[in-house]
């Protein structure tokens, strides 16, 4: 679908598609054990996060150098700017790949080749969101933050990712503190597979400014009039939920309810290459399970825009903005 839109959750190593990762695991002498793109794909059956996190963090063995990077960015933003997406605010998991020797200065250099052009090549503006990996110490979280440090004039903010249960937001409050005292935007995934409390807990320890997911806010009344009071804006991503059996079928997706309640609902990719979709699919997806309304279509396009981090550029969103008004389906 190719209403204008913005995507606030997609994982930049979640859009590395099986014929990509074989033709960067040529170039750079990797061995993959899977014989082609085929069988990979056949590995695309996850039965909850840790399970699709296994092959994700398997996968980026083929992302070595800045031109990997580069590559991995501009296939990203040529599907994503067919599909309507005017503005992307992209995560990056440097830690994963500082854990294989690839500096932070090679992902975000080779990242920015294609983000710095991407307005002029593609007609998506972008954004750089660093996350940190919540399964690894908040010790390594901070040096992370330290090693991001001469880049910071291309990162608009932080965001915490990888295994949830078992890892609440308050792990990482000393890390979010730096974070907020260096002028980054904060961002946490909370309620994907963890209970409500940890979207609280990320709201008031950590301080964010969206949740990421947010999906399991639904069990606590109290705090779905909390986010709808204050207007939290949440980055849904309903064929993720599908695919990691947060939700057993799409048609069974809370969204529509979400929205009736008021919530600031958005609709994202996540990781399309594992997940069967990118933006526009995902649109397309609750559109036809959900029986969505062009007006609810049009109101989940507005609050991307409205909850993009583009405050230094309010033309562009209120252009943005215009041309959401302005679609027909
Ligand atoms: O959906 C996700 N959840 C948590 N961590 C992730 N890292 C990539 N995708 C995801
Ligand atoms: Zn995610």
């Amino acid at each position: 679908m190719s209403l204008p839109k913005a995507e606030l959750h997609l994982h930049i190593e979640g859009t590395l598609e099986p014929e990509l990762a074989f033709e960067l695991a040529a170039r750079n002498g990797v061995e993959l054990p899977y014989a082609d793109t085929d069988s990979l794909r056949t590995a695309y059956q996850f039965e909850d996060l840790q399970s699709f996190l296994n092959l994700y963090y398997e996968l980026m063995a083929v992302l070595r150098t800045e031109r990997d990077f580069e590559d991995l960015a501009n296939a990203y933003l040529a599907r994503a700017a067919a599909q309507g997406v005017r503005h992307a605010e992209i995560f990056f998991d440097p830690q994963a790949h500082l854990a294989r020797g690839v500096e932070m200065g090679t992902v975000v250099e080779g990242l920015w080749r294609a983000l710095g052009s991407s307005a002029r090549n593609h007609g998506v503006s972008t954004q750089l969101i660093m996350c940190f990996l919540r399964d690894e110490s908040a010790e390594s979280a901070l040096e992370t933050l330290d090693a991001a440090k001469p880049y910071l004039d291309r990162i608009v903010g932080v965001g915490l990712d990888s295994a949830e249960v078992g890892h609440p937001p308050v792990k990482f409050r000393e890390v979010y503190e730096a974070a907020a005292a260096l002028g980054l935007r904060r961002v946490a995934h909370a309620g994907e597979e963890g209970p409500p409390e940890y979207i609280v807990e990320a709201l008031d320890v950590l301080g964010v400014e969206r949740i990421d997911h947010g999906l399991r806010c639904v069990e606590s009344p109290e705090l779905v009039a909390r986010l709808v009071r204050d207007r939290v804006p949440l980055t849904l991503c309903p064929l993720s939920n599908v695919r990691l059996r947060t939700v057993d079928v799409l048609g069974d997706h809370p969204l529509p309810a979400m929205l009736d309640a008021g919530l600031m609902c958005t609709v994202n990719s996540d990781d399309p290459a594992y997940f069967g979709g990118y933006a526009g699919d995902n649109f397309e997806a609750v559109q036809q399970a959900l029986g969505l309304s062009e007006e609810r279509l049009r109101e989940l396009a507005r609050n991307s825009f409205l909850a993009s981090f583009l405050e230094h550029d309010e033309e562009l969103r209120a252009r943005y903005l215009a041309e959401v008004d302005a679609y027909e389906f």
